[in-house]
């Protein structure tokens, strides 16, 4: 799914959170939204899941302005894991993640074996099928962190948007999720504080004071002058015979 935003400004109380916002991210493509806290990552992946309707400008969906789009047709295509997503107390852990299943039930389309093959997998993918019966309220903030990407994985979107999936993992589940979500052949944009996360996607957008300040492969977005004038921080890169890109070293703030 290629989706778009289109010159879209976002304003609160006479603030400007986005400023004139335009991005198409391409199907299939994995984009890294990257920026310091408070520059308007979130607002605008907001703005691509369709749950806010820009003032001015637009977001499409495969070139269908979302906001002509029922919510239910918006829900089958396109999965959002938000920083703080609610909380699911009563529900034990394979409830939670068949929940992501909703948008596709109907009383013609009630639920099938198909459906519960569906959220076995995506139990498998976060490492979580030993858990499937475990209740919400006895997980760990990595462990709820997994559920709502198996949640949204279950949706079997054409696009996901992630804000900041690795918060709360701990580092093997940091690298397996980016590395899901990396091969997943689907449309993915996600928020990312570690830069040199923010290296493996295809391209990568710079957000700064609800500007895209930036847009292309990380390699040439994230220059050391970048670093030092958006992120306010000096950093070198570092050659690694093990991998195909340099490593990001910080080396103190500005
Ligand atoms: N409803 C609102 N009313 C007023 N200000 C808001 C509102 N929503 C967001 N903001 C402000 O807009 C700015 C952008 O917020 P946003 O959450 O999009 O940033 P972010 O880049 O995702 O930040 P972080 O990295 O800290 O998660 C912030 O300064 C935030 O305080």
């Amino acid at each position: 799914m290629r989706l778009c935003a289109e010159r879209v400004d976002w304003r609160v109380h006479g603030r400007r959170l986005l400023d004139d916002v335009s991005l198409t991210v391409e199907p299939g493509e994995t984009f890294g939204l990257v920026g310091p806290n408070g520059s308007g990552k979130t607002t605008l992946l907001r703005v691509l899941a369709g749950l806010r309707r820009p003032k001015t400008g637009r977001a499409l969906a495969d070139g269908r302005p979302m906001h002509a789009m029922k919510p239910h047709e918006i829900a089958r295509a396109i999965a959002f894991v938000e920083q703080q997503a609610d909380t699911l107390d009563r529900l034990q852990v394979r409830e939670a993640v068949a929940l992501g299943r909703t948008p596709f039930l109907s009383p013609l389309s009630p639920w099938r074996e198909e459906d519960d093959a569906i959220v076995d997998r995506a139990l498998a993918e976060v490492g979580l099928e030993a858990m499937d019966e475990r209740l919400w309220h006895t997980l760990s903030g990595g462990e709820r962190q997994r559920v709502h990407i198996a949640r949204a994985l279950a949706q079997r979107p054409r696009a996901l948007l992630l804000d900041e999936p690795t918060n709360h993992l701990d580092i093997r589940h940091q690298l397996s999720i980016l590395r899901l979500v990396r091969r997943l052949p689907i449309t993915v944009v996600v928020a990312l504080h570690d830069l040199d996360q923010a290296m493996d996607c295809d391209r990568i957008g710079v957000m700064d004071g609800g500007r895209l300040v930036d847009i292309g492969p990380p390699r040439e977005v994230l220059t050391l002058e970048r670093l030092r004038h958006t992120f306010g921080v000096h950093a070198d890169f570092l050659d690694d015979p093990e991998q195909d890109r340099p490593v990001l070293r910080f080396r103190r703030a500005l």
